[in-house]
């Protein structure tokens, strides 16, 4: 149950020759947007095409390539996206965003407000569909199964992502059922297996020791940490192929917000993490890789030591350390 999902980056990458590569998008009904690119693709300079500044030409509507690290070629993804637009009725929120996450790793997706982060977490387990009068054109895959293509189950592919939010939401009812409601909408009526679950899902969230004798009481008086955690326990306790997690602890005070960020570091490996976050500092202490966003963008991605101590671009470098956003 815990604990399936095993890392299987190949160390092949870390041999590759360049210093980073263009993200050209991917053939068409290719199944992994990094095999895609040439394997001797040269760096290229990453300077905007017209005069100014990439977010410069990205404001005047110009299409910016993304500079794509080497670290992330040859990736095992978890989830694909390629080539993929939304749009909010006439407003364009993502532009031909091509991005693949890495299965057993930690991925922050950074970037200023509004430039579209949630917008695309939300993408991947679609509950843009949720929203009036959206569009989307392009593709994600997850474990390469497509996830729009006509006839998708949208219930059966939202079991397979656990997704936590900025305010923590657990339900009204006992510590003990909020963990198990996964298995009960799978049907699941063995006792044994559910008490199992229930414990190594706490156990994996880090909540066990503080809620082992009191599963019966409702999950509303936690504190807003533990709810938060208690959250993840019941995102685990489905088994999902990817855990989605929205800004997890904007709403949570400091101590909590490190015990939540412990957890996501003490996930890697077992789960595979896609974590939006306003917080610099966050994205450099839970995450494996960074992806840069901007005005519905992506801008850069690499190795997280990298996007914040060498980034490519200087617009990610103004970013992470402050200058604009
Ligand atoms: N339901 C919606 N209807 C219309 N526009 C929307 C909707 N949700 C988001 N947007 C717009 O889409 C763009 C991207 O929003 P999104 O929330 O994805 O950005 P974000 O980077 O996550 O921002 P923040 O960091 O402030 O949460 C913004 O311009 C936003 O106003």
């Amino acid at each position: 149950m815990v604990g399936r999902l095993r890392l299987t980056v190949p160390l092949a990458a870390a041999e590759l020759p360049d210093e980073s590569f263009r993200n050209t998008p991917p053939a068409r009904g290719s199944t992994n947007s990094m095999a895609a690119l040439p394997p001797t693709a040269k760096p290229t300079d990453p300077k905007p095409a017209v005069g100014g500044t990439r977010l410069d030409a990205i404001a005047r509507g110009e299409p910016i390539q993304p500079v794509i690290h080497k670290s992330l070629q040859g990736i095992d993804p978890v989830v694909e996206v390629k080539d993929f637009n939304l749009w909010y009725g006439t407003k364009q929120a993502l532009f031909d965003v091509n991005i693949s996450f890495p299965r057993g790793q930690v991925t922050a997706i950074i970037g200023p407000s509004g430039c579209g982060k949630s917008t695309l977490l939300r993408c991947i387990n679609r509950m843009n569909d949720l929203i009036e009068n959206v569009e989307t054109k392009g593709e994600m895959l997850i474990n390469g199964q497509s996830i729009y293509a006509p006839g998708v189950d949208v219930i059966e592919l939202r079991k397979r992502m656990g997704m936590v939010f900025q305010k923590p939401n657990p339900f009204p009812m006992s510590i003990f059922e909020n963990v198990v409601y996964p298995l009960r909408i799978d049907g699941e009526r063995d006792r044994n297996i559910i008490r199992e679950v229930a414990a190594q899902s706490l156990r994996g969230a880090a909540l066990w020791d503080e809620v082992k004798d009191r599963l019966k009481d409702s999950a509303l008086g936690l504190s807003g940490g533990q709810q938060q955690r208690l959250c993840i326990a019941r995102a685990i306790a489905g088994e999902p192929d990817v855990l989605l997690l929205d800004e997890p602890c904007s709403a949570l005070d400091p101590i909590a917000t490190s015990k939540v960020e412990d957890l996501i570091q003490e996930l890697r490996g077992d789960y595979s993490l896609i974590v939006v976050t306003h917080n610099m500092q966050q994205a450099s202490r839970v995450s494996d890789f960074t992806a840069f966003m901007y005005l519905g963008r992506l801008i850069e991605y690499g190795e997280t030591s990298e996007i914040f101590t060498r980034p490519k671009l200087k617009e990610t470098e103004s970013y992470v350390t402050g200058r604009f956003g």
